[in-house]
């Protein structure tokens, strides 16, 4: 076995997932647990998301071999250091945030000690806390980690195997680069779909009219991404800042030009970016990377 004891620290859709998966497809491995909300260590015990809820992060990692932190990336330092007391030699230090640079950074500086590596199972919901998280998040999904050069290889192959017991596909990548890539494919995304029903609901106002009320279809699949964790993602654009502008740079480029083409009636330019990018939606479903999420994970069920 990978590992044999886990402890996971913050109990919502990520780490209550991490601790579901864990007791479905690791029965062997012991896990603990703590939140520093305590309805949720509470909602936590009900749902039996660990074996033990602790009540202090210290008595969580105490005999830990493995500590994931599944709690917001700005709150990652926080989280490190209120453990750090009483972390186990030898223990690998890793998590689940959705930007990795900063969050290895940090980790890094509060626990000098420890092996860190971070890690980005590619896998989520909109929704969020200790009621949403569900065993098979992580089947067929991307879990990519990030450590740095000196990080031993036993260590990269044990939370390797470990990811890849949960039903992940591993892939190691550099932090900077993962954050380019995440904001392409995660962030920007989310802020389209942010911004969109932001304006969608403005507009309503100024005009009275019914956008919200005759929604359907696209617009409905933005409503279900801007419903997701004001405080994640408040903090995945702090923290991945760069990556983050100089992608928009580039989509608002491409927006400005779509305007240009609609302005002009040019619809050869329209067409052909729209052909485009069905190909790249029948190659994704192809893959098998399309949504594969059970109904009971989904907000609108
Ligand atoms: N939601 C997604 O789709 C998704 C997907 C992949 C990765 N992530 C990343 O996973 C992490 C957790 O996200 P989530 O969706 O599970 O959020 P969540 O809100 O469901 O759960 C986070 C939990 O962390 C707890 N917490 C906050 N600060 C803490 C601290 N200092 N000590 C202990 N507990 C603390 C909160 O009380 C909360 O219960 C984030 O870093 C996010 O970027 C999220
Ligand atoms: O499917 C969704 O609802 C998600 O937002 C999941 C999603 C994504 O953008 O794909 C969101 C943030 C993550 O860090 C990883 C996965």
């Amino acid at each position: 076995m990978s590992v044999s004891r886990v402890a996971i620290i913050g109990l919502g859709l990520l780490g209550g997932s991490v601790g579901l998966a864990i007791r479905e497809r690791l029965p062997e491995c012991e896990t603990t647990g703590f939140d520093c909300d305590p309805l949720v260590r509470e909602r936590a015990r009900e749902r039996g998301l660990v074996e033990s809820v602790c009540e202090t992060a210290q008595d969580a990692v105490r005999d830990a071999e493995l500590v994931i932190l599944c709690v917001p990336v700005g709150a990652m330092a926080a989280a490190a250091a209120d453990l750090a007391p009483a972390l186990a030699d030898g223990a690998i230090v890793s998590d689940v945030g959705s930007s990795k640079k900063t969050v290895g950074e940090t980790l890094r500086a509060v626990l000098p000690q420890a092996i860190v590596i971070p890690a980005h199972p590619v896998a989520g919901t909109e929704r969020s806390g200790p009621d949403a998280g569900f065993a098979s998040l992580f089947h067929n999904r991307w879990c990519i980690l990030t450590p740095d050069q000196d990080v031993p290889e036993e260590a990269i192959g044990r939370l390797s195997d470990f990811w890849t017991a949960l039903g992940a596909k591993v892939e190691i990548m550099d932090a900077a680069h993962h954050d380019l890539v995440l904001a392409v494919t995660s962030h920007i995304p989310h802020l389209i779909a942010f911004t969109i029903v932001g304006t969608a609901s403005d507009l309503e106002e100024v005009t009275r009219s019914e956008v919200i009320k005759y929604s359907a279809g696209g617009f409905r699949d933005f409503t279900r991404i801007a419903a997701s964790d004001p405080t994640m993602w408040r903090d995945v654009f702090l923290s991945n800042r760069d990556a983050v502008l100089e992608t928009l740079g580039r989509f608002s480029e491409d927006l400005t030009a779509m305007q240009r083409a609609v302005r002009s009636g040019d619809g050869e330019t329209l067409f052909r970016l729209f052909e485009r990018t069905r190909a790249i939606r029948r190659s994704i479903v192809e893959q098998g990377q399309d949504d594969a999420r059970p109904d009971f994970g989904r907000a609108d069920h």
